[in-house]
């Protein structure tokens, strides 16, 4: 099952318009403090759901991961190759247009069709903006099919966040401590990190390590 139209409508205008306000120019604080910590082998190939044109893929990739980014908007992806250096090679799988550039591959497309054949090599997770992008619903889908893309041991950071008030509008949603835990710990063992400072917009972050579980006994 893919995403509601006018959901992906209303990413790829915002692309268009620039209305990307959850874009930030340098790389996320809570990336380069805690990745570290997570235990995440060296050159483990890092998957990166909804990833926008996210400097943190280029943070990722100079720490010697390769990087694959999934994201559905095309302007997100050209301004990110824009944006950086070096040779663009493009090809296409699946449901998938595929750019690489250095070591960072995007495909273009819908997250939710990527498939566990195509994640072969994945063997770590970044998830900014992705899980609070996503209404209700899709939460519960995307933490499934995150899983399944996942083997056992494989570690990954989540930024996730929160407010008060009516938790049905957005994006970005708010993602309360006791959602994160009940779409997740099924699959994975879950250690909370930090929470940041409450922002002008009365959203404030949750950072997450986990860690994907093992076939059950
Ligand atoms: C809130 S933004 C976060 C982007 C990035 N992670 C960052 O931190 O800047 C969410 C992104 O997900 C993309 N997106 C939304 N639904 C998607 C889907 N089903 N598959 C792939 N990308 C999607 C949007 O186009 C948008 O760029």
């Amino acid at each position: 099952m893919s995403m509601q139209v006018s959901e992906e409508n209303e990413w790829l205008s915002r692309w268009r318009e620039g209305r990307i306000g959850f874009h930030r120019d340098a790389v996320h604080p809570a990336l380069a403090r805690f990745w570290p910590t997570l235990g995440a082998p060296s050159g483990a190939k890092v998957l990166v759901p909804l990833c926008g044109k996210s400097l943190d893929m280029r943070w990722l990739a100079e720490q010697g991961h390769p990087v694959l980014g999934i994201e559905l908007a095309t302007d997100a992806i050209e301004q990110f190759l824009a944006e950086g250096d070096g040779e663009v090679s493009r090809y296409h799988a699946g449901d998938f247009d595929i750019c690489r550039q250095g070591s960072v591959e995007l495909w273009g497309g819908d997250f939710f069709h990527f498939h566990i054949k195509q994640a072969a090599e994945v063997g770590a997770f970044y998830d900014r903006g992705a899980l609070i992008a996503l209404p209700q619903a899709t939460r519960q889908r995307y933490a499934f099919h995150l899983a399944q893309l996942l083997p056992p041991g494989a570690r990954g950071l989540l930024i996730s966040l929160t407010r008060g008030g009516d938790v049905n509008v957005g994006p970005p949603f708010s993602v309360p401590a006791e959602e994160v835990r009940e779409l997740f710990e099924p699959n994975f063992e879950l250690t909370h990190l930090a929470d940041g400072e409450p922002e002008a917009n009365g959203f404030r972050e949750s950072v997450w390590a986990l860690k994907r579980r093992g076939p059950m006994a």
